[in-house]
């Protein structure tokens, strides 16, 4: 049994790996942690999420620079479910030991610097655990995941957005000289559990927001290897992504082409889904699929591609413990499909 620990538990996607990680057969979760001044500090999980009512076992701890130095040399494994600036500020304590760390936020997906200065308001530090740092794209990177000790978990819109897109630049079906374009809606559950007027009942309509600045446009970018056009979208229900994807394709591009680079990507990937028809947000709603599919105009050569995840599954603790299981040697999909 691997030991197992998860920082900011409390949080949505902390709690969700909580509950992966409970039933998962080769996983024990020792410790679970909130920060040092946290109000929730103490509590069960059973007594902060309904849906947990049955996990009392779990109580979550103030977390500090002595526990993090104790963890690293105590668990096999180590979660974050912490804002970026929280897990840039622990990772090098963290990281130090035997331990090896999963990273849920931002902090340590780009290699470039200057981009956590432009888009994410702090200056990274951290730059020994940056150049260690693999990004956890599970069905992309499966094999540097397995040999590394720091795991960047990729955001939800670049998980989205990279299964559709990456399986067509992989076999050159892309005409870069126009870029896909990328218009992506994520329910309310993204943007965390704290309160905000923003994400408030009353306030949530389906709204545009970080239009042509949003920090996923450099991370899609840097592990797609050409621009994109992104635009999210807030919209008014709790869990899942619906990215619509538009590209042009290659000269002479045929239906058939597309179809086999999607079998060629996916064919032994049992978290992917190729449908039939255009999937549902509700299709992958606590789930860990990607459902994905897809529709060429062979006259214009344009193709329409719809990618639907869960934001906090596979945009975020489905896909941790898909590497946390490549991690140890198991098949990616263990304990997350039954
Ligand atoms: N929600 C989503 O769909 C996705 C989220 N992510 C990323 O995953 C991370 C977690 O997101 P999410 O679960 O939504 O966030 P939440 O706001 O729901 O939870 C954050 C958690 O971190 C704890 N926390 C806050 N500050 C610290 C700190 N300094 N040290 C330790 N713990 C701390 C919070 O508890 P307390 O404040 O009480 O200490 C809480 O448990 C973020 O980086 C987010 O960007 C990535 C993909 C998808
Ligand atoms: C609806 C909503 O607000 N979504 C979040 C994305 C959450 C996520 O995947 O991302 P990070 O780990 O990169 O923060 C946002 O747009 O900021």
């Amino acid at each position: 049994m691997k030991k197992v620990s998860v920082i900011g538990a409390s949080g949505y996607t902390g709690a969700q790996l909580v509950s992966l990680i409970h039933q998962h057969p080769d996983m024990e979760l020792v410790h679970t942690f909130v920060s040092e001044n946290s109000q929730d500090a103490g509590k069960s999980m059973a007594q902060l999420h309904g849906s947990l009512a049955h996990l009392h076992q779990y109580k979550v701890q103030p977390i500090n620079e002595l526990v993090l130095k104790e963890l690293s040399q105590t668990m096999d494994l180590v979660f974050l479910a912490t804002p970026h600036e929280a897990s840039h500020d622990w990772m090098p304590v963290l990281s130090s030991g035997n331990a090896r760390v999963l990273d849920l936020s931002g902090a340590f997906r780009i290699k470039e610097r200057d981009v956590f200065a432009n888009h994410y308001g702090f200056e990274h530090t951290a730059a020994a655990c940056l150049d260690q740092a693999v990004y956890g794209l599970a069905e992309w990177y499966s094999e540097a995941i397995a040999a590394a000790h720091i795991i960047a978990v990729p955001g939800c819109y670049p998980t989205a957005s990279l299964s559709a897109l990456k399986p067509l630049a992989d076999a050159s079906l892309l005409d870069t000289s126009v870029r896909p374009v990328i218009n992506a809606v994520s329910g309310v559950s993204g943007a965390g559990r704290k309160a905000s007027l923003t994400t408030s009942f009353y306030e949530v309509s389906l709204q545009a927001y970080g239009v042509l600045g949003h920090r996923h446009t450099p991370e899609i970018e840097a592990y797609l290897g050409t621009p994109v056009v992104f635009t999210p979208h807030l919209g008014n229900f709790k869990r899942g992504i619906l990215a619509t994807i538009t590209v042009k394709t290659a000269a002479g591009t045929q239906q058939s082409d597309l179809n086999a680079a999607f079998r060629q990507a996916y064919g032994n990937s049992p978290i992917v889904r190729l449908r039939e028809s255009f999937p549902k947000v509700d299709d992958v709603a606590h789930t860990p699929f990607v459902d994905l599919f897809w529709k060429l105009d062979e006259q214009s050569g344009y193709a329409v591609i719809a990618s639907a995840i869960d934001n906090v599954m596979k945009g975020a603790a489905s896909q941790a413990v898909q590497c946390a299981n490549l991690l140890c040697g198991l098949p990616s999909e263990k304990g997350l499909i039954l």
